[in-house]
């Protein structure tokens, strides 16, 4: 073999090209560099990680590897994985995600385990996922219990494109999709729980111009000013929409419990509690409509 071919072919065997784009991503605040160096390269090659690591001195084809090349050099301009890949993982599940719809985080996993524990798994009960983005909420409800009747909503006619997009793929069709400003068009005393991830981000957070959020969609992000807009209303409407006794929960910022829970119970919600993540930081705020009588 011609000495070119022979070092072009060491340059392009799987383990030379994970470790050239690992130590490229080194670089890039917020990566997690090797992790997202066999991403890019699976989804280059269509081979999955685990055969990547397991025969690491196979080379791609030279097509794969001009896609690796363009997908990582995509990836060093900040661009989110989730993005470049058009997916995410959420719960147990895979969602498509566009630049129309936030990337749905691991904390969000919290208010799907607190509606879980909370909320009766043997009735047929009616609840809302306000702002569902990529549907992550709902999708991940409605996996999980088949009585429970879902209606997704997002004021973003784009993101709930997506949304429904999901729901299609993973067989969870029955989930309603509504195009609306939070509550506006839902029927009075119609729930047994509204949950929501709405935006919470303060408009002047300096977290907004890095990393991820650069190319995440604003208004999912941010209602502007203090951060608490979209909480305030949700909040406001509930008692309109939740049957006597009902849940609302919402996600927030960690630094946003005091704030909520005082939005809460001037909204005439009772039973309020705030709750921690795994990193044990203020996360959801949830409260009840007051029982009839
Ligand atoms: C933080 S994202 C949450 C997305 C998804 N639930 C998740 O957890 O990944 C907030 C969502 O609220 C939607 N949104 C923003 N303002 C809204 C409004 N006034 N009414 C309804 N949805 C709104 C955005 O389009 C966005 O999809």
């Amino acid at each position: 073999m011609p000495e070119t071919a022979s070092i072009g072919a060491r340059h392009h065997r799987t383990d030379a090209l994970l470790a050239r784009a690992t130590a490229a991503l080194a670089d890039l605040p917020d990566a997690t560099p090797r992790l997202e160096a066999e991403l890019l390269l699976a989804e280059a090659t269509g081979w999955t990680r685990t055969s990547l690591l397991a025969w690491p001195e196979r080379a791609p084809p030279d097509e794969a590897v001009a896609t690796f090349e363009a997908l990582l050099a995509r990836r060093l301009t900040g661009e989110p994985i989730a993005y470049i890949r058009g997916r995410q993982e959420f719960w147990t599940l895979e969602l498509r995600v566009t630049p129309d719809t936030l990337i749905p985080r691991p904390e969000t996993e919290q208010l799907v385990e607190l509606a879980l524990d909370r909320l009766d798994a043997q009735r047929p009960l009616r609840i809302a996922d306000l702002g569902t983005g990529s549907g992550a909420i709902a999708a991940a409800l409605a996996s999980e219990r088949p009585d429970w009747s879902l209606v997704a909503t997002d004021r973003s006619a784009a993101a709930l494109a997506v949304a429904r997009d999901n729901f299609r793929t993973l067989g969870l069709e029955r989930i309603g999709c509504l195009r609306m400003d939070w509550l506006a068009a839902l029927a009075s005393g119609s729930l047994d729980a509204i949950l929501s991830n709405p935006p919470y981000v303060a408009g002047q957070d300096p977290h907004l111009d890095r990393g991820d959020p650069r190319f995440e969609p604003r208004s999912a992000l941010t209602p502007g000013g203090d951060g608490l807009d979209a909480i305030r209303t949700i909040a406001a409407e509930t008692g309109r929409c939740l049957r006597p006794g009902g849940l609302l929960a919402v996600e927030h910022g960690f630094d946003q419990g005091d704030a909520v829970r005082r939005i809460f119970a001037s909204a005439g919600l009772h039973r309020v509690e705030t709750c921690r993540d795994l990193a044990g930081l203020d996360r959801v705020t949830l409260g009840h409509l007051p029982d009839r009588g």
